[in-house]
C-alpha cells in the first residue's frame, strides 16, 4: 500500500500532519513532529508580537475529545520564519500558520514571508475563536472578502486558508462564492475547533477553563461529523482547490472517512495533544491495513469518491 501524495508540486510520503496549534509552539515540539512519521507539519498560528495567550487553565481533555481558549500564544511570527527559513525541505513539506489580530498585521507579516522567499506553504488562519473581543473573520463574510483581498495583493505564492465550521448549506454557499473569487487560495484547511463550546466538571460544579468563564473551542470525537461534512462541502463547491481535513481524527478509519469526503491531506489534533507524535505512525498503519482490506492500493483508488445514496 502507499500513502504518498502531491500536494502543490510536493512530495509526501503519507497524508499525515498535525493540526496548527497542537504539538508546535517552540523548537522542541516542532522538531518531534519533523521526526516524526508525519508526512507534513505546520507551526503554531503566529502574530506580529509574541503573545503569552490566556490565563491558565485552558486547555482541557474530555471524555470525547477537548476544549481550549488558548488565546493564540506565539513566540511571534519572526521566530517561526526562522524556524520555516531552516528546514530541511528533502525531509518532509512545512506549513507555516498566520494569524494576525488585524488585516495591517497579517499584511506585515505576509510581506516579511514574501521577502524571505522560503518554501514553506502558508496557511492563513480566518478562525480562531478565542481572542477576547476578536470575533473570528471567516463568519464575517465582508471581512473575510476584504483580507483575502489585500493578502493575494500582497503575497505571491498559492497559499491556503483555516476554515471554522459552518452549520448552514447558505453559509457553505457563501463561503465558497468568496473563495472561489482567489484563485491563489489554492486549498481550504476545514475544520478549526467548533467555538464557544462549554464543558462542565459535575463534581466540582465548575467550569474546566478559565478564560472567557469556560466557553471555548472543542476537538476529537464532538466534531467528527461537521468536520466531514465541512470538507465535503467545499469539495464539492471549490473544484479547483485542495481541500484539507481537520477534525475528529484518532483512528485511520477516520482519516479514510476525511479522505474519502475529498481531503487530500489529513491534520491531527486532539489526538495527537493526548498521545503525541508516535500517533503518526499509527494511523499510518491503520490506514494502510484498511486500504490492503479494501483492495486499494493507493489514496487515489479511493480519495474525493464518497458515494451518496
Ligand atoms: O486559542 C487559540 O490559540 C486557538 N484555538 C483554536 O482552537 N483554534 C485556533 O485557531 C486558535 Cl489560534
Amino acid at each position: 500500500t502507499d500513502l504518498s501524495t502531491r500536494f502543490l508540486d510536493c512530495a509526501f510520503a503519507n497524508p499525515l500532519m498535525n493540526a496548527s496549534g497542537v504539538w508546535c509552539y517552540d523548537q522542541t515540539e516542532l522538531d518531534a513532529l519533523n521526526l516524526s512519521a508525519a508526512g507534513a507539519y505546520v507551526t503554531k498560528s503566529c502574530t506580529l508580537e509574541p503573545r503569552a495567550g490566556n490565563p491558565e487553565p485552558r486547555y482541557k481533555a474530555t471524555p470525547l475529545g477537548s476544549i481550549n481558549s488558548m488565546g493564540l500564544p506565539n513566540l511571534g511570527y519572526r521566530f517561526y520564519l526562522d524556524y520555516v527559513a531552516k528546514h530541511d525541505y528533502a525531509r518532509k513539506p512545512l506549513f507555516m500558520s498566520v494569524a494576525g489580530l488585524s488585516l495591517e498585521d497579517n499584511l506585515a507579516m505576509v510581506r516579511e514571508i514574501k521577502a524571505a522567499n522560503v518554501p514553506a506553504i502558508m496557511e492563513l488562519n480566518l478562525s480562531c475563536p478565542n481572542v477576547p473581543g476578536k470575533p473570528q473573520i471567516a463568519y464575517d463574510f465582508d471581512a473575510m472578502d476584504a483580507m483575502l483581498a489585500a493578502v493575494c495583493r500582497e503575497y505571491d505564492k498559492p497559499f491556503g486558508v483555516k476554515m471554522p465550521p459552518y452549520f448552514d448549506i447558505a453559509h457553505f454557499d457563501a463561503a465558497a462564492e468568496i473563495l472561489n473569487r482567489y484563485p491563489q487560495v489554492a486549498f481550504v484547511t476545514c475544520i478549526n475547533s467548533i467555538g464557544n463550546a462549554l464543558a462542565i466538571d459535575t463534581e466540582t460544579e465548575t467550569v474546566l477553563i478559565k478564560p472567557k468563564d469556560g466557553f471555548g473551542g472543542i476537538g476529537g470525537d464532538y466534531v467528527l461529523p461537521t468536520a466531514l461534512a465541512n470538507v465535503n462541502a467545499f469539495f464539492r463547491r471549490c473544484p479547483d482547490k485542495k481541500v484539507i481535513g481537520c477534525g475528529g481524527v484518532k483512528t485511520g478509519e477516520q482519516v479514510f472517512q476525511h479522505l474519502l469526503a475529498g481531503a487530500s491531506l489529513v491534520q491531527v489534533g486532539t489526538a495527537l495533544q493526548e498521545e503525541g507524535p508516535a500517533i503518526f505512525a499509527r494511523l499510518a498503519d491503520e490506514l494502510a491495513a484498511l486500504m490492503a482490506k479494501k483492495g486499494y492500493k493507493t489514496l487515489g483508488d479511493f480519495q474525493g469518491k464518497l458515494k451518496t445514496l
